[in-house]
């Protein structure tokens, strides 16, 4: 774990893929591939800042919704697996084995939509709001395909393999079950209990594909572990774009399919203090997030990605033992192929402290 800790913002690049060429391809690759974070401009993309912000106001009013009614749909994972609806606080543990409590937020998980519909109980104020976000969940969904195809043009996966659409014919809902997951957040401002020893959100590597990372101005706190292992903010609006632009990380899944080349980071959240925010003593104040965590059907199996440069990459792996995020251990190290319901089915039994 980080030596030291440095406040320095992240240099993050900003891209627009609204002109798909392969300059927009690479510059997307080189990235995920030197930080495994970039900033994306959702503009020409279904995703309007209008849809964005209406996330925001209904996960603001499911938050301040009684606990009694946030109850209705209390998360249920140790007993079905399912990972979905309410976290209360401290009840998700990102990084166990340096936090004895829970991480200091709630969340609320959405699985997928059929026809329109969840499949889990949702309490009303997400109930009154049902269509709309399984909308908004469609939309993140097409927009990782679009960034998936992107990754897989710079990759250059021959064409008879299945080319551009290598990743995103294993993100096709129509074909069966996945991880994904559509998540609000919400971090409390400091106060309650809370010790020097809370953290918002334990470091963690993320278990999917991509994730899309929906933030509000004036609410910093995420931070990512640097190669030199520091940590490192993450600004929000780094060209002080009229919309904030979606934040893009890699997840586990596209580490392991690219034998590291893309790299799944280590992240965490933290309550800002005025030396993160010089003047913003934002600690003081409650934080939202949303994040869209997108993953291909449940057998797609976690097998190299046909390219040159993945298999370049084959060689270092032997040598250095390249890292796949937070503690996911290397695919087929008990000599079978994981498949991405195994993956996610391991990470989410030790973020649980589900036994056995
Ligand atoms: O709220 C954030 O900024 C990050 C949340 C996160 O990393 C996660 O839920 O996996
Ligand atoms: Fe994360």
């Amino acid at each position: 774990m980080p030596a030291s800790t440095t406040k320095n913002a992240a240099q993050i690049p900003v891209i627009d893929i609204s002109t798909v060429n392969d300059r927009t391809a690479s510059a997307l690759l080189d990235a995920a591939a030197t930080f495994g974070f970039v900033f994306v401009k959702y503009n020409g993309t279904s995703i309007t800042p209008q849809a964005v912000d209406d996330m925001f106001d209904t996960a603001r009013t499911f938050f301040n919704s009684p606990v009694d009614v946030k109850k209705l749909a209390t998360i249920n994972s140790n007993s079905s697996h399912k990972n979905r609806g309410w976290l209360s606080m401290h009840t998700e543990n990102l990084d166990p084995a340096r936090n004895k409590r829970g991480d200091f937020k709630e969340a609320f998980n959405l699985g997928e939509f059929v026809n329109g519909k969840a499949d889990q109980p949702l309490p009303p104020p997400l109930a009154r709001e049902e269509s709309r976000i399984g909308q908004f969940a469609d939309q993140c969904h097409e927009l990782c395909n679009q960034i998936l195809r992107l990754f897989a043009r710079a990759l250059d996966i021959p064409r008879d393999e299945g080319g551009e659409t290598w990743f995103s014919q294993r993100h096709d809902r129509s074909k069966g079950p996945s991880g994904s997951v559509l998540r609000l957040l919400y971090y409390p401002a400091y106060g309650g209990d809370a010790t020097s020893e809370d953290i918002r959100a334990g470091a963690h590597s993320d278990y999917g594909s991509i994730t899309l990372l929906f933030r509000l101005p004036g609410q910093p706190g995420l931070e990512i572990l640097t190669p030199s292992n520091d940590w490192s903010a993450v600004p929000l609006n780094p060209l002080n774009d009229k919309d904030l632009p979606v934040l893009v990380n890699i997840g586990d899944l596209l580490s392991y399919w690219t034998n590291g080349l893309l790299k799944s980071t280590v992240h965490r959240v933290v309550f800002p203090t005025p030396s993160v925010d010089p003047g913003n003593d934002a600690a003081g104040e409650d934080r939202y997030s949303i994040a869209y965590f997108c993953h291909p059907e449940d057998d797609a199996r976690l097998v190299p990605v046909p390219s040159k440069r993945v298999q370049l990459r084959h060689e270092l792996i032997k040598r250095e033992g390249v890292g796949f995020g937070g503690g996911a251990g290397a695919p087929g190290e008990d000599g079978n192929v994981l498949t991405a319901r195994g993956h996610l089915d391991r990470r989410l039994k030790a973020t649980y402290g589900m036994k056995g």
